[in-house]
């Protein structure tokens, strides 16, 4: 298996845990959840706000030039929160109001995992950072074709949004992760391997600490 293939074997094996989180699981019933809407936007720019420069950093490392890595850092992913944003405010605005303003664990957790592998090496780094597009785009491609999602559940734009792990970035970075695999030593890939593997966990926490109710 090359080092792309087994990054996507992560993926595939943590499906189920994805399809049973609480949070994909509205979205494939087409249940809106106002104040778990709001409190995931809100989480998400605090995570953003971190996340972009240090991607683009991670990237630069590798010279990685994007167009749509520069549209990414440009709109802070404005489009598909407004997605979000009018299901919420079309359901229940009075659900704002009551959202935590506090740093939920998933959004410390992962940031502080993407921070630490930065400090292992650039190729860690790399690793850690290639959850984000390849989740995003790898989950709502498959929900999406297998019927999960359908055109007309409310969510369908925003899974359309994402859907898919051949657009330009991804495929560049996937490229690059190759190459400077093979420039590693195994125990170097293997890191890597569980550096990403921790990231796509916390992708699905993330997801899921939205549903949480406060202690
Ligand atoms: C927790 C979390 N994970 C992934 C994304 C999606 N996303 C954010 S930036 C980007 C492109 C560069 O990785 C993508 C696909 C998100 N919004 N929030």
């Amino acid at each position: 298996m090359t080092f792309i293939e087994q990054f996507k074997k992560i993926m595939q094996d943590a499906m189920p845990a994805f399809l049973a989180n609480p949070f994909i699981k509205d979205c494939e019933a087409g249940r809106i959840d106002a104040r778990a809407l709001y409190t995931y936007i809100y989480q998400d720019n605090i995570y953003l706000d971190v996340y972009l420069p240090l991607f683009s950093k991670g990237l630069d490392n590798f010279g990685i030039d994007s167009e749509s890595l520069r549209q990414f850092e440009g709109d802070q992913e404005t489009e598909p929160h407004l997605m979000l944003q009018k299901l919420a405010d079309e359901k229940n605005p009075a659900a704002k109001a009551t959202i935590t303003k506090e740093w939920l664990p998933a959004t410390t957790g992962y940031l502080k995992h993407i921070q630490d592998s930065q400090k292992e090496g650039d190729f860690i780094f790399l690793c850690s950072l290639a959850a984000c597009p390849y989740v995003y785009g790898y989950l709502t491609e498959k929900m999406i074709e297998s019927g999960q999602i359908k055109k007309g559940n409310p969510f369908y734009p925003w899974f359309d949004f994402y859907k898919g792990t051949d657009g330009q970035l991804t495929v560049d970075f996937m490229k690059v992760l190759e190459e400077e695999a093979d420039k590693v030593d195994e125990e170097m890939q293997s890191r890597g391997l569980t550096a990403f593997y921790q990231a796509v966990q916390f992708e699905n926490d993330f997801f899921a600490q939205s549903l949480e109710k406060e202690g």
